[in-house]
């Protein structure tokens, strides 16, 4: 069993805006050792250096294109639906934790994670920021408050490059708001209007998603009632709050038993899970 002193990592997608990051925060963090880092099979970068990938001087971390033979306590996996399933796949069958922040995932893709994490220890969250998942909090509080009489929207921004939308954490602000009030997302999500679309069903939890330039990440959340209005919002100015959450869960899911666990659960805002 590892020392929870020395924690040895590895992280998937190296090349990625994520990947370099989460190279850098595992580098600084004291309880982490970062033993292995990966590239698409047959990267041109195979061999490199991790630390020079991620821009902060050699580290002597080889870049792999095969994590298998590497000898890693946690993975972290910052990559996509299809790339991940399969990492988790080898995870669960050699009994290796996982920290998850990929988002996009079909149903389908989300019912096979479920159960892969059932043989193994795995932290799952869109979004690995302090400041976001005390969000979902405040979302609790708001809907419970004044949700039945307010028109409710969720708007996002994020850079150009992002490939799913709405974002995960969008997302998951829709869930959080729909369970506080009773309501099934899927029966009452709008994921944008055009034309006719008659007036606003009181029921329905409206979604807009904007892709712009090299914004990191903005949420926001309005409740609007007649005559006042509420907004949420949280935004993000640097992806390592997302990389050092995502260490804070490393370190947190080696002492856990086997299982499913999100980031509030990491970060102790919810016991209930
Ligand atoms: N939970 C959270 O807090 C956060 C989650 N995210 C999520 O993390 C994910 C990655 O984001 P970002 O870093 O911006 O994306 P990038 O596209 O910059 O990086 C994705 C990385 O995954 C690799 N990858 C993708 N598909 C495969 C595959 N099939 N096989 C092997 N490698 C693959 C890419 O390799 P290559 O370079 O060769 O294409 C790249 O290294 C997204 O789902 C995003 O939404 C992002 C920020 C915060
Ligand atoms: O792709 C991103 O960049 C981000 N993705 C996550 C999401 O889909 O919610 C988290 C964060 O917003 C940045």
């Amino acid at each position: 069993m590892t020392q929870t002193n020395s924690i040895k990592l590895a992280i998937a997608g190296a090349t990625g805006r994520m990947g370099k990051v989460l190279i850098e925060a595992a580098h600084n963090h004291p309880q982490i050792q970062l033993i292995a880092a990966s590239v698409r099979p047959g990267s041109s970068l195979t061999g490199a250096d991790a630390g020079e990938l991620a821009g902060i001087g050699k580290l002597g971390v080889t870049l792999v294109d095969d994590l298998s033979q590497s000898d890693f306590d946690v993975l972290v996996d910052f990559t996509s639906p299809e790339s991940c399933l399969e990492l988790l796949s080898w995870c669960a069958a050699h009994n290796k934790a996982m920290v998850i922040g990929t988002t996009g995932f079909s149903d389908e893709q989300l019912q096979a994670l479920e159960q892969h994490a059932q043989n193994t220890k795995v932290v799952f969250a869109p979004n690995m920021s302090v400041g976001v998942n005390l969000m979902w909090k405040l979302l609790e509080v708001a809907s419970e408050v004044i949700g039945e009489q307010c028109d409710i929207e969720i708007q996002e921004t994020h850079h150009r490059f992002k490939k799913d939308a709405p974002s995960g954490t969008a997302l998951k602000m829709g869930e959080v708001i729909a369970a506080k009030l009773g309501r099934n997302l899927a029966d009452v999500a709008i994921y944008g209007r055009e034309g006719m679309t008659g007036e606003r069903d009181p029921n329905t939890i409206g979604f807009a998603t904007t892709r712009a330039g090299d914004v990191i990440g903005d949420h926001t959340a309005l409740f609007a009632d007649i005559g006042e209005r509420l907004e949420i919002t949280h935004k993000s100015s640097s992806r390592m709050t997302y990389a050092n959450g995502a260490m804070r869960a490393s370190v947190w899911l080696v002492n856990q038993p086997n299982g499913l666990y999100d980031m509030q659960q990491v970060l102790g805002l919810n016991t209930e899970k």
